[in-house]
């Protein structure tokens, strides 16, 4: 992960608004604990892989390190490389536990089973942020590395609230790399008329802030739902909060 100088930090104050015209948010563990359900079906799946292929066990740290905020597929080709697995990339239709393309795949379903088994309601302080924001007039994006990203949000009731959607099935048709590059941030504030420098965001990943910050945003909110207070400031954020809702203006 690169490092960046770290920026002072402000306190939250009304003026560290003023210079804000639109809010763009990451969703898996800043709108919806969702990151909870990632953590586990991704600690399932390479509990499994590890074992079979008699490796050490696979450690909560991993998940920071090589998958936090990672479209899938990237998130596996960094984990086995820092674990220095090489495996083919494998068919689309891979669901064996010998492809990239496989182990993610094996991963989606079993995220996709407790998705739909146990639905997913958004974190109180972030939807009463969103509240008043909208109360505020404040058009608001999202950005999100997940391919699940529109039934995450319709199953947590928000697919109304953005104006605009940039998520891993619009990185891939429209050719954006992913976090930690700013491409996905960028279209989204593209999408809402705002440049960056007039644009907030919320970010609980490493790779997110990382791309917030190298994308010249004017405020980068780091959300620690475990990523570490240090890793985020040191990746680029301005200010780091434990829910959004200490952030209400
Ligand atoms: O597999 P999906 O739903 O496309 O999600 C990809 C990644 O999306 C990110 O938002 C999550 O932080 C990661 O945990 C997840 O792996």
């Amino acid at each position: 992960m690169p490092t960046a100088e770290p920026r002072p930090q402000h306190p939250l104050t009304a003026p560290a608004w003023t210079d804000v015209d639109v809010v763009l948010f990451d969703l898996d563990g800043v709108i919806t604990p969702t990151v909870e359900l990632h953590r586990r079906a991704w600690a399932e799946t390479f509990d499994e892989l590890f074992a079979g292929l008699a490796l050490p066990p696979y450690r909560e740290e991993e998940y920071f390190a090589s998958l936090d905020g990672r479209s899938r597929f990237a998130g596996v080709r960094s984990l086995l490389e820092s674990r220095g697995v090489s495996l083919p990339e494998g068919a689309a239709d891979d669901h064996g536990l010998t492809s990239v393309i496989g182990i993610g795949n094996r991963k989606n379903a079993a995220f996709t089973r407790v998705l739909s088994r146990d639905g997913i309601a958004p974190y109180p302080g972030s939807l009463r942020l969103l509240d008043r924001l909208a109360e505020l007039g404040v058009p608001l994006g999202l950005v999100s590395s997940s391919r699940n990203a529109l039934p995450v949000l319709r199953a947590a009731g928000l697919e109304e609230r953005f104006t605009v959607v940039v998520d891993g099935v619009t990185a891939e048709r429209e050719g954006l790399p992913g976090k930690p590059a700013p491409d996905t941030f960028l279209r989204a504030a593209a999408a809402l008329g705002s440049p960056p420098a007039r644009a907030a965001v919320f970010e609980d990943a490493e790779s997110g802030t990382a791309a917030a910050r190298a994308g010249g945003f004017g405020l980068v909110v780091g959300v620690d739902r475990g990523a570490g207070r240090a890793a985020l400031i040191a990746a680029g954020a301005d200010t780091v909060v434990d829910d959004l809702e200490e952030m209400l203006p």
